[in-house]
């Protein structure tokens, strides 16, 4: 007993702790992280499993704050040893404006980076994306590459590019010294797309299916390969890499890694009917009814109701010119970078990644869309 008590010492913040990654993150820190005393989860919008956390021995803090909010920000993270920070707005669909986007993403990093530096916080963890390097305007594909692979990464969604502009932000922030005088040490992990319990999309995707009589219809060749990466190995990464910055700073700080598993490389729809398919939708093939410059019209179409329909509603579906370009565009990562670094290993072999990830689906099955 008193050994556990010598060893928990660390006080972890997660930013975005409640969302699809963060809730992950946070019971793989609970879960792995012994050296942890106090764990503060900070986010919009907190949920109420929180709760059920806070009786083991870790002090499980939950902080309702707004990463744009530079006081709030700074206040959860005095006294903390590690940051870890997920917090950010996922949206390619057109929800957001791209003013929100920038705010959040990166303006909220900066609040993020100035509170440590300010309160002397010495290690951040920050989640970036794949995205930041592509799928390009161009659609040229990224094939196998890793973290040197040269592609030219050029954006214009506010995504990407916010996404891009925080990650360098992160970054050029390594070794600038905080309160105290000691070195900020930062890195950046770079998911693929991410899938797993909780998976908003998938869970989309599924009802949809449900809604057409157990259909799902082709829209992509299957021939585009995309990588994807089980959220347990992501949330994983994170705690492995945030461990280890604080033991190999000089080797860790101010590096990129991409997020990587044993998932099979295979088109956003084939891969998601690894999950679908069990649950009972079944993928329909129709390449010959809807040729691909369909496919960009109706993409044009809906940016075009999107803008129109603006004062009055909020029309964001999925088929936009920015998905269907991502969604069209071979990206898939093959590195061992994150190995070699800090001795990443998967803790969830692709089985079981998908057998968790099926469950999760069953689970959903009923509930309300
Ligand atoms: N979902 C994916 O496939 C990928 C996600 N990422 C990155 O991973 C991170 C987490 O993404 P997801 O879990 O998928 O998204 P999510 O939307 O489920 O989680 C984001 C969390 O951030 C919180 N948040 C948003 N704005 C906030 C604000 N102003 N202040 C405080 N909290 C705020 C949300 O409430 C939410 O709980 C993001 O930074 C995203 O860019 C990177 C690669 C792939
Ligand atoms: C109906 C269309 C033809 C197909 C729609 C699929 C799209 C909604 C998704 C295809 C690829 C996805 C993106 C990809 O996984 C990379 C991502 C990384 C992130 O950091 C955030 C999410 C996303 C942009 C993801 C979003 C959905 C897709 C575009």
């Amino acid at each position: 007993m008193a050994e556990a008590t010598e060893i928990r010492k660390l006080v972890y913040l997660v930013t975005g702790g409640c969302g699809f990654l963060g809730e992950h993150v946070v019971r793989m820190l609970l879960q792995r992280e012994p050296r942890l005393s106090e764990l503060r989860v900070f986010d919009l919008h907190l949920g109420p499993w929180l709760e059920e956390l806070k009786t083991g021995p870790v002090r499980v803090t939950a902080i309702q704050g707004d990463v744009t909010q530079a006081h709030e920000v700074a206040a959860a993270v005095a006294g903390a040893h590690v940051v870890i920070h997920t917090a950010g707005l996922v949206d390619v669909f057109g929800r957001a404006s791209p003013e929100t986007i920038y705010e959040v993403n990166v303006q909220g990093t900066k609040n993020v980076i100035e509170a440590c530096v300010q309160t002397g916080t010495r290690f951040l963890v920050y989640t970036s994306s794949m995205e930041v390097v592509g799928p390009n305007i161009k659609g040229h594909p990224f094939y196998r590459g890793n973290e040197d692979t040269p592609y030219e990464a050029v954006h214009k969604h506010p995504y990407p590019c916010s996404k891009a502009q925080a990650e360098q932000l992160v970054l050029e922030a390594n070794g600038r010294e905080v309160h105290g005088g000691l070195p900020l040490v930062t890195c950046a992990l770079r998911p693929t797309g991410i899938y797993g319990e909780g998976h908003q999309i998938m869970r989309d995707f599924y009802h949809q299916g449900l809604r057409l009589g157990g259909r799902l219809f082709r829209a992509i060749p299957a021939s585009v390969e995309h990588g994807r990466v089980y959220v347990g190995n992501v949330a994983w990464m994170h705690v492995l890499v945030a461990r280890e910055l604080q033991r190999q700073a000089a080797l860790l700080g101010g590096q990129v890694y991409f997020c990587y598993d044993e998932s099979p490389y295979k088109s956003y729809e084939d891969f998601n009917m690894e999950f679908l398919g069990p649950c009972g939708l079944r993928l329909v093939e129709t390449r010959l009814l809807v040729p691909y410059w369909l496919l960009m019209l109706l993409a044009a179409l809906n940016a075009l109701l999107q803008w129109l329909l603006r004062p009055l509603l909020l029309y964001a579906p999925l088929l936009n010119p920015y998905t269907l370009a991502v969604a069209n565009t071979t990206f898939t990562v093959s590195t061992d970078k994150a190995r070699r670094h800090f001795g990443y290993e998967p803790l969830f072999s692709w089985e079981d990644s998908r057998s968790r990830t099926i469950r999760w689906v069953r689970a959903v099955e009923g509930s309300a869309p």
